[in-house]
C-alpha cells in the first residue's frame, strides 16, 4: 500500500515527463550497462505502449568528477532495453529541447540531457523554490503529467525530484513502486539472529551518517573502501588520506571526522576494519600489505585483502540478515576483486535474508558469475536503501505522497 499515486492511475496519451536514475560507472568516458537501464526500461516501455509522449530526465556523475558526462550514451544502452528509439537531445529546458519535445509523436521516447549541467538543479533550497527554478517553470507547462521513476535518487532535494511534483499531477513508476515496497518492508522486519552490514564504496558521507542511525538494527558492520580506510585513520592507522592525483578522502574526512570517532567511539565492537589492504604493485600485479604494517601511505588501496576477507566470512555465515551497501574495493577491475566476490559469494552461499544495493556494487553479481536469484533482493538504489533502512522519509518520496493528497 502506498500513499502516491502510481502509472495504473496515469490516464491515456498524456505528455509526460518522467525521472529515471541512470547515474553509471563510467569506462573511458562511456556509459556502462548496468540493472538500472533494464528496471527503467520496464516503465519506459509500458508509457510508450499506453501512448504516452515520453520525456526522459536523468543525471550522470557530479560536477567537477570525472564521471560527469553527457547522457548521449545512455540513450543508446535505453533503447536496447526498452526495445523501441530513445532519441536524444543534447538540452535540458533551452531552444533545442523544447523544439525536441514539441515534435514528440505518441508513443515516441526522447532523453534530455543531464540535469545536473542545468543550473537549477542542484542548490540546495526548499521544493517551493525548486518548484520556481527555470528549469521547472520552463518544462513543467509542456506536459501533463509528472512520473518519478528514480528511487535511488530519492534521498537528493534536487529539481527534477522535488520541484515537478509541485507543478505537475505526479505518479511513481515500477521501479520506484517496487523499490519503495520491498525497502520499506524490509525496514520494518525483525531478525531472530544477528544482522550485518557490509559498508564500502567511495561515497562515505552516505554512509556514515546511516551506521550511526542504524545503531539499534545491525549488530556488526564490515567495513571496506573508502568508508573502511577514514575508520583506520580514524583508529590511528597512516591511511585514509589523499595521495597524488586522489580525491576520495580528505574531504570526506573533513565533514566527517566527528562522526567517524564517536561511531568508533561508541560501536567499536561492533565495527570490522581490514587488517590487510590490496594495491597496484611495481610491476602491475596486485601486492598486498597487512595493516599494521604500514607506516606511511604512498599508494593507493584498491581492495581489502585475503585476511580481511577470511575474517568476514564467518561473520556473513553466522548472521541471519546481511545488508550490502558498497564494494569492498575497486571490483570492476579483476585484480582488485577479490574483496567484494569473496564476500558476495559467502553471503550467495548462506540462505540468511540478504539485500545488495547500489548501482555500481550490485554489477559485481553478474560480473563474477553469480546470480540475481541467490540474493533475497538487489537493489539498485545504494543511498536511498540505507536511508530507507533507518526509517528517514526520502524528500522525492514525500514530494509525490504531497501531490497525491494535493488531488
Ligand atoms: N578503495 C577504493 N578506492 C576507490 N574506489 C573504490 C574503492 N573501493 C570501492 N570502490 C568503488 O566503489 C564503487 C561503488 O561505490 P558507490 O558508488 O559508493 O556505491 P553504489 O553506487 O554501489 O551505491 C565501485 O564502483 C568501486 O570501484
Ligand atoms: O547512484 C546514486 O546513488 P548510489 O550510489 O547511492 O546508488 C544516485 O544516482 C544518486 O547519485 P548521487 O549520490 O551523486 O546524488
Amino acid at each position: 500500500m502506498t500513499d502516491f499515486d502510481t502509472i495504473d492511475d496515469l490516464p491515456t496519451d498524456k505528455r509526460v515527463l518522467v525521472r529515471l536514475d541512470l547515474n553509471s560507472p563510467v569506462e573511458d568516458g562511456e556509459p556502462q550497462d548496468n540493472r538500472r537501464f533494464e528496471r527503467h526500461a520496464r516503465t519506459v516501455r509500458e508509457l510508450a505502449e499506453a501512448g504516452h509522449r515520453v520525456v526522459l530526465m536523468a543525471h550522470q556523475g557530479r560536477p567537477g568528477r570525472d564521471d560527469f558526462t553527457t547522457l548521449a550514451g545512455h540513450a543508446a544502452i535505453l533503447a536496447d532495453h526498452v526495445g523501441r528509439d530513445v532519441a536524444f537531445v543534447a538540452d535540458t529546458y533551452g531552444d533545442e529541447a523544447l523544439d525536441a519535445i514539441d515534435a514528440l509523436g505518441a508513443g515516441e521516447v526522447l532523453l534530455l540531457e543531464n540535469t545536473r549541467m542545468c543550473d537549477g538543479e542542484l542548490p540546495k533550497e526548499s521544493p517551493e523554490e525548486k518548484a520556481a527554478t527555470e528549469f521547472v517553470e520552463t518544462l513543467a507547462p509542456r506536459f501533463d503529467a509528472y512520473v518519478n521513476d528514480a528511487y535511488s535518487a530519492a534521498h537528493r532535494k534536487h529539481a527534477s525530484l522535488v520541484g515537478f511534483p509541485l507543478a505537475l499531477p505526479s505518479y511513481a513508476g515500477r521501479v520506484m513502486e517496487t523499490e519503495y515496497e520491498a525497502n520499506t518492508a524490509i525496514a520494518t522486519r525483525e531478525f531472530d539472529g544477528p544482522v550485518t552490514m557490509v559498508v564500502g564504496g567511495t561515497k562515505a558521507t552516505d554512509v556514515i551518517g546511516v551506521m550511526d542511525a542504524l545503531d539499534e538494527k545491525v549488530d556488526r558492520f564490515l567495513l571496506g573502501g573508502v568508508a573502511g580506510e577514514l575508520f583506520l585513520r580514524a583508529a590511528g592507522h597512516p591511511v585514509g588520506h589523499d595521495v597524488g592525483e586522489m580525491d576520495l578522502f580528505d574531504e570526506q574526512w573533513e565533514r566527517n571526522r566527528e562522526l567517524i570517532e564517536s561511531v568508533l567511539d561508541e560501536r567499536g565492537d561492533a565495527i570490522r576494519l581490514a587488517s590487510d589492504l590490496a594495491y597496484e604493485g611495481p610491476d602491475g600485479d596486485r601486492a598486498e600489505v597487512a595493516v599494521d604494517d604500514i607506516d606511511e601511505k604512498t599508494e593507493g588501496y584498491l581492495d581489502v585483502g585475503p585476511e580481511t576477507v577470511a575474517d568476514y566470512e564467518p561473520a556473513i555465515r553466522e548472521s541471519d540478515a546481511v545488508f550490502v551497501k558498497g564494494a569492498l574495493g575497486v571490483f570492476e577491475d579483476e585484480r582488485f576483486a577479490d574483496g567484494t566476490v569473496g564476500v558476495l559469494e559467502a553471503i550467495a552461499e548462506t540462505d540468511c535474508f540478504s539485500v545488495v544495493g547500489g548501482g555500481d556494487t550490485s554489477r559485481a553479481i553478474e560480473m563474477y558469475g553469480m546470480s540475481e536469484d541467490e540474493f533475497s533482493h538487489v537493489s539498485i538504489a545504494g543511498g536511498a536503501y540505507i536511508r530507507a533502512l533507518t526509517g528517514e522519509p526520502l524528500p522525492a518520496v514525500e514530494a509525490l505522497e504531497a501531490a497525491a493528497k494535493r488531488e
